[in-house]
């Protein structure tokens, strides 16, 4: 498969890694310096383009692609307040997309994890609920993009909790997120539960970068070829 990169920082260099030790070839690569080269015959060549960037450039990235006619896998986060016009072109202009705020398969067994173990607590109102995200020093967004997903879980699953907070909760419905950025931390998530007697925590700590290219690659490869907006449900049926 033919595939561009687009943003060639932490992820577009593990990404290229992992697709050339997969067979694919990378046509084109695409960063600050060349935008130039969303309309070269290279970059149009392509099968699909993956996408990691910086949360300002990301959306805009997305329209070139679209406009040279090449399928998008993307991972940046901090921009989903613009989903809804990415969803809407799918639709309507037949374009095609592919979101994850988290490729690791580990953090996708974990999302479902969250979201049962929410459903549990609605019969257990003992116990209180936070989030702790751990992150490089580097990241430029806050919370994270896999915080916020995994605070969707719980608020759709959990009666008593009915919107996110960064750092403090405001009234007792809200879910506060504590985010910390120190060292070169690939990404730790933690949901505590909390009650007099105990503690209950589930956590995903990421032990480098592979596991988020690697999922990227394969989406990727499930996605050239197809139509609309796509996420990691459609890939691994959770
Ligand atoms: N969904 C997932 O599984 C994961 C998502 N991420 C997200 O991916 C994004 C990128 O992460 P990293 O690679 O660690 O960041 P990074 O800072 O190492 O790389 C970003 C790259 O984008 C380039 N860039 C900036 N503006 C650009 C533009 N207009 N066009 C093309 N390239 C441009 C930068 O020069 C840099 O090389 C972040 O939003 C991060 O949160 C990171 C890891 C996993
Ligand atoms: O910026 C990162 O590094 C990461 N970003 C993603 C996020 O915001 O959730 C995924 C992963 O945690 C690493």
């Amino acid at each position: 498969m033919k595939i561009a990169l687009v943003g060639y920082g932490k992820m577009g260099k593990t990404i290229e890694q992992i697709a050339l030790s997969r067979g694919h070839e990378i046509v084109s690569i695409i960063d600050i310096n060349n935008p130039e080269d969303f309309q070269s015959d290279a970059f149009k060549s392509a099968d699909v383009a993956i996408e990691f960037t910086t949360p300002a450039t990301a959306f805009n990235n997305y329209m070139k692609c679209f406009e040279a006619g090449v399928p998008v896998v993307s991972g940046t986060t901090g921009w989903l307040d613009r989903l809804d016009e990415v969803k809407q072109i799918c639709e309507k202009e037949g374009k095609t997309f592919f979101y994850a705020s988290n490729f690791s398969v580990g953090v996708n067994i974990f999302f479902a994890l969250n979201k049962y173990l929410a459903k549990i607590m609605n019969n257990f109102p003992s116990y209180d609920v936070r989030m702790t995200e751990v992150h490089h020093i580097h990241k430029l967004d806050a919370p994270s993009g896999t915080a916020i997903t995994l605070a969707e879980g719980v608020i759709e699953n959990l009666d008593r909790k009915d919107r996110w907070t960064l750092e403090t909760a405001e009234k007792p419905t809200d879910l506060p997120i504590h985010a910390i950025r120190e060292g070169e931390v690939p990404g730790i998530h933690e949901i505590i539960y909390e009650s007099e007697a105990d503690t209950i925590s589930i956590k995903h700590d990421a032990k480098s970068r592979a596991g988020f290219a690697l999922g990227a690659v394969i989406a990727a490869e499930f996605t050239a070829g197809k139509k609309g907006f796509l996420g990691m449900n459609d890939l691994f049926h959770f």
